[in-house]
């Protein structure tokens, strides 16, 4: 019957559908006789574009209508970014995959200047996310930010038609979308922390479903798994994703992980930060002592504050 068919649940923006052919190719290149399909979907964080996404619920907008079609039976797999992935999936869906890490910095995108550093004072900066608006206030208070959002090349065009002096993306997105050229500077994670999940790829499936996870097992990276484990962990703790200015990031050295934290206001004036380190095997409680830490800094307030306001 089906057996030799797998479907791919997939928006159809230019990075969800190189997500979902990313997976596609490295399940095909494995599995010569195997037919991949892709299931194009849209969700209703796709057709909302005029609104700052903390104000209508935030990153699970991009999830559910896929979770549906798997449920349903109508696709068998999803791909997600991580940093975009709930904390909690629905009864029947885990997500057993994580695929090796592309590059987790932000990118700073300008047609004019070469770095952060060299923006000049007032310069107007685009970016969707307050994580990234609270560290760059914090370093250039002067900076005037704006609301950026859209898929990739919607963003572009707001720098390239001159509404802003540059804009900060994730560079994981424009190296997939072979837009690296676009890159004036990696932002050194001193500068801007990423997200948790950043610039990682999972697939979620139906968990009884034994044939797809046997053949996506291979595409798993346990280090990368690792490492997002420990960023989720510090994120569910403190209950936020990208609506909130939170950032995490762990590496690995050898078989330990460093994770570094932070909590702020969105316009910079308050930052709290935290550095956990531990053995990999212990990557959830690495993530919760940091939250634990954050917390006891004062990380509740700021963030029941901006909960109120949403
Ligand atoms: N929030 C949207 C989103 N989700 C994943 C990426 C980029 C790719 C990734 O992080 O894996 C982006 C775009 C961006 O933040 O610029």
């Amino acid at each position: 019957m089906s057996s030799n068919v797998i479907r791919i649940a997939t928006r159809r923006s230019p990075l969800a559908l190189w997500q979902a052919e990313y997976v596609r190719d490295e399940l095909m290149a494995r599995n010569p006789d195997l037919q991949v399909e892709l299931v194009g979907i849209a969700t209703r964080g796709d057709k909302i574009l005029d609104t700052p996404l903390a104000k209508i619920g935030g990153k699970a907008l991009f999830v559910k209508e896929l979770e549906v079609a798997m449920l349903e039976g109508e696709a068998d797999i999803a791909v997600h970014s991580m940093k975009d992935v709930p904390m909690e999936f629905p009864d029947g869906l885990f997500l057993p995959v994580i695929c090796p890490r592309e590059d987790p910095r932000d990118a700073f995108v300008s047609n004019h200047y070469a770095s952060v550093e060299e923006l000049p004072q007032g310069a107007r900066v685009g970016t969707a996310s307050l994580r990234r608006q609270c560290q760059l206030k914090e370093r250039r208070p002067d900076l005037q930010i704006g609301t950026l959002r859209g898929n990739v090349g919607t963003r572009l065009g707001k720098l390239d038609s001159g509404e802003f002096d540059a804009i900060v993306l994730a560079a994981a997105g424009l190296l997939r979308l072979k837009l690296e050229s676009r890159i004036a500077q990696f932002i050194p994670d001193q500068l801007s922390l990423p997200a948790g999940g950043q610039g990682a790829v999972g697939i979620e499936c139906r968990n009884n479903d034994q044939r797809v996870i046997d053949l996506l097992s291979p595409l798993h990276d346990q280090d990368t798994a690792d490492r997002v484990l420990c960023e989720r962990a510090m994120n569910r703790r403190l209950q936020g994703g990208c609506q909130v200015p939170i950032a995490c990031y762990a590496e690995l050295q050898g078989d330990d992980l460093f994770l570094r934290g932070l909590v702020g206001e969105p316009d910079g004036s308050r930052v709290l930060r935290t550095e956990q380190r531990g053995h990999r095997s212990d990557a959830e409680a690495i993530g919760i002592a940091a939250a634990e830490e954050l917390l006891a800094q004062g990380a509740d307030k700021i963030l029941a504050e901006l909960y109120a306001e949403q």
